[in-house]
């Protein structure tokens, strides 16, 4: 199977677990985009659904298939919500971001019931790490966490697109940092989140559910124990 395939059969089995009137978080990337059309087709064929996007582009495509939008601060809490991940381990950890929408998708996962990782199987690793960690932070600091981050051994690196700084939704910049050498996932995120200016990581590491993994003879469900 390609990676897209797993992509899709992954999504498919995800949307299986939303129920009539449930409030859905609607995640972000191209695993995430295959999940957004199956929740277009349960609202084409009946379903009463509220969606809450993690992006700009989710949104876009979500209302384009006439799924009901409304933001975060309309509603109390999300009864699921389903992303995809650039990484993820065994104890349920994630690298996330690698589409730069880490900052709404952490906001989404902590308000939601149920998190639900959509992956390929390629995503599936012994130890987060080889994918670059991002970590959004405001362009005012950004020199000087990039400074800092390099004293740390980070190799920190600036995410640019066309020559230009990369910017999230929030108008924020991004560094991709080198992780693989950390043990303790835990205390990095907190060093990380104390750095002035750095507004949050692509580290997902206690808010997920159930992971479902794209796989040749059918997709993957894991629960976390
Ligand atoms: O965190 C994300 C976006 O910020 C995505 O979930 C992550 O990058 C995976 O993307 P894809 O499904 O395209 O492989």
């Amino acid at each position: 199977m390609t990676a897209d395939q797993e992509k899709k059969q992954a999504a498919l089995e995800a949307v299986k677990y939303i129920k009539d009137t449930m409030v859905v978080g609607l995640g972000t990337g191209s695993t995430a985009k295959h999940m957004i059309e199956a929740v277009g087709k349960l609202v084409a064929d009946g379903m009463n659904l509220t969606c809450v996007p993690s992006s700009e582009a989710t949104e876009k495509l979500a209302k384009e298939l006439g799924i009901k939008i409304v933001a975060l601060d309309a509603i109390d809490k999300i009864d699921v919500t389903i992303d995809g991940a650039d990484e993820f381990d065994e104890k349920f950890q994630l690298i996330k971001g690698g589409g730069g929408a880490l900052l709404r998708e952490k906001i989404l996962a902590w308000n939601t019931k149920f998190n639900i990782i959509i992956a390929d199987s390629r995503k599936e690793v012994q130890k987060l790490g080889a994918f670059k960690l991002p970590v959004e932070v405001i362009p005012f600091a950004t020199k000087q966490i990039l400074a800092y981050l390099e004293t740390e051994g980070l190799q920190p690196v600036q995410r640019m697109r066309g020559g230009d700084p990369y910017r999230t939704d929030e108008n924020n910049n991004i560094i991709d940092i080198d992780i693989f050498r950390t043990e303790d996932l835990q205390a990095l995120e907190s060093k990380l989140l104390k750095i002035p200016g750095v507004v949050e990581t692509g580290l997902f590491l206690d808010t997920t559910s159930l992971i479902i993994v794209g796989k040749e003879g059918g997709p993957e469900v894991k629960e976390r124990r």
